[in-house]
């Protein structure tokens, strides 16, 4: 991912304003007694907590004292690494296994061209998390500590991404929901740690492909926790959650006390020059509900700051709102440039906005933002003409699918077929395979995301230990020579070569066809957030 080159400025610090001092003593009291509780439920708890939205499991970051809840644990701040950008560093002491940030989503924008190079440059290609089965040439634009970590060489690498397990629609199901293909189904990537992580310390994955100089002597980066509470941002006040509301899907709230006035996450912006990029496909690509536009203007921007894109709308309740940061890392210089100029510099997280507390915020509280009266003209719009799309009753989300069952065999799918967006991928242990040979199924040494292949049952059979195996097709196939995969395409037939056998149930899943999932239904819900006006400057006023 590219980095944005920042110069050093003087750090200012960040806002916190003060409200009614008895209020804030009270709201304190009450934090510091729900922290006691959780910490004790904690503590007489054996396993790990489990975070679940839909059908999603994902195991919370591990809290192991009473000041792990009045502690940030995560910072954003300006990297350690020279010309790093934006770095994520630790606020506490980290073991090996720990998660590293919360989980968060990825949206996934399909058919997206190459040239899109503000959209490449801060998203993951292909076979990243389930990505490429959602249309061709899908990109992962995943907010938060996945979009931000720096890469350093494999020595100093401390961190790992996970991929979700399984996409999941948040209960918002097309048949009885008018959110339904609003929002992404793709939640549940996170971080682990990959060893011992000291408090300061920065977190680096493998990008995999950056070059390093052989010569040079890299040092861990790190920072002082003062300097990291002076000069950057606590990305620890989220939680993400199902939504209050069922009708919003997830929604994000407050892990602790957050006063009016304080920051409560950092929103680094990827910024595009004209929504109708975003357009081509129909309907519009949902990255778009995940955006800020600006009235009169084509411009749109994307906030990847964690948590930030799942925050939901309501005028009435609305507790945050987005203001330019005061941080130094945001360049508050280009809101004056004239539009050309704006478009040499821009470039993704180089402009920074911040969600402020409009009030005092409890922990547990859900967040929400105004998101304006465009998006809530248009949302009641839609509910009101919304019907349920044909053939939503015979349609079956790959997460109700029972992921332990026996599956049915080619032959017996003639008589009794799956549903038509189902398909199978299989967890292979031979990816790289030259040519065409079958072979007996071992445990795969790689993640689970970076070996699935669309297959296809030929057989089932019971082992000796009495369990189910099975022998699968796999959709590679030969073109000129060359073994390849593609894109899901029920008219043409797939080759036998490629066969594993002995395959256990658990190494297949079910998985939605490209373009059949709910983000591609026609009348899907499409609208941005809007830009708040006063925060917009006149140069980004354009022709519509
Ligand atoms: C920026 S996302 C917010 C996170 C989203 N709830 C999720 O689960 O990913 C914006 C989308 O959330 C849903 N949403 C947000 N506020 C809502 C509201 N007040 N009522 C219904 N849906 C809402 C809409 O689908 C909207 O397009």
């Amino acid at each position: 991912m590219v980095r944005i080159d920042t110069k050093s400025r003087s750090p200012k610090p960040i806002g916190v304003l003060c409200t009614s001092q008895i209020f804030r003593f009270v709201a304190f009291v009450l934090a510091v007694f729900v922290a006691v509780q959780t910490i004790s439920i904690l503590q007489s708890t054996p396993h790990p907590r489990i975070g679940e939205i839909g059908a999603l499991s994902v195991t919370s970051p591990v809290l192991r004292s009473p000041h792990d809840l009045e502690q940030c644990r995560f910072y954003l701040a300006e990297s350690a690494i020279p010309h790093g950008g934006l770095g994520l560093f630790a606020g506490v002491g980290l073991l090996k296994g720990d998660m590293v940030g919360f989980p968060d989503i990825c949206i996934f924008v399909s058919d997206a061209p190459d040239h899109w190079t503000h959209l490449r440059s801060h998203t993951f290609g292909w076979a990243s998390f389930f990505g490429q089965y959602e249309g061709k040439n899908s990109r992962a634009a995943c907010e938060g500590f996945a979009t931000t970590f720096n890469t350093m060489p494999l020595t100093h690498i401390n961190t790992k991404l996970k991929s979700p397990v399984q996409p999941t629609n948040a209960g918002l199901e097309r048949g009885s929901q008018p959110g339904a293909g609003a929002i992404t189904h793709h939640y549940g990537m996170h971080a682990e740690a990959l060893d011992v992580i000291p408090a300061g310390f920065e977190f680096t994955i493998d990008y995999g492909d950056w070059d390093f100089d052989d010569n040079q002597e890299y040092t861990k980066p790190q920072r002082t926790i003062p300097n990291l509470k002076e000069t950057g941002w606590c990305i620890d006040n989220i939680d993400i959650r199902q939504a209050m509301d069922p009708f919003m899907g997830r929604g994000a709230f407050a892990k602790r006390f957050l006063a009016s006035g304080t920051v409560v996450a950092p929103a680094p912006l990827q910024c595009f020059e004209d929504r109708a990029v975003f357009q081509k496909t129909k309907p519009e690509q949902l990255y778009v509900n995940y955006c800020l536009q600006p009235k009169n203007s084509k411009m749109i921007f994307f906030p990847y700051g964690p948590g930030v894109g799942l925050i939901n709308h309501s005028i009435d309740k609305a507790n945050v709102e987005f203001k330019w940061s005061r941080n130094a890392m945001h360049h508050s210089g280009w809101l004056s440039l004239s539009y050309n100029d704006f478009w040499k510099v821009a470039t993704p997280g180089g402009l920074i906005l911040d969600v402020v507390a409009t009030r005092d915020i409890l922990p547990g509280e859900e967040l929400f933002l105004n998101y304006g009266t465009d998006w809530d003209t248009a949302w009641g719009k839609h509910v009101q003409e919304w019907l349920p799309p044909n053939g939503a009753n015979d349609y079956i989300y790959p997460e109700d699918m029972d992921e332990t069952g026996i599956l049915r065999t080619l032959q017996e799918q003639k008589i009794n077929p799956y549903p038509e967006n189902l398909a199978l991928l299989c967890n292979t242990p031979d990816w790289e395979r030259k040519e065409s040979y079958h072979i007996d199924w071992a445990e795969p040494e790689h993640e689970w995301a970076e070996g699935m292949v669309y297959c296809h049952i030929i057989e089932r059979t019971i082992a000796k230990n009495g369990d189910v195996e099975y022998t699968v097709a796999l959709d590679f196939h030969t073109q000129k020579g060359k073994k390849t995969t593609r894109s899901y395409n029920d008219s043409k037939p797939f080759e036998r070569q490629y066969v594993d056998r002995k395959v256990p149930r658990r190494a297949i899943r079910w998985i939605e066809k490209p373009y059949y999932d709910d983000e591609h239904m026609e009348r899907a819900f499409r609208h941005p957030i809007s830009f708040p006006k006063d925060l917009v400057p006149s140069a980004w006023k354009t022709k519509l």
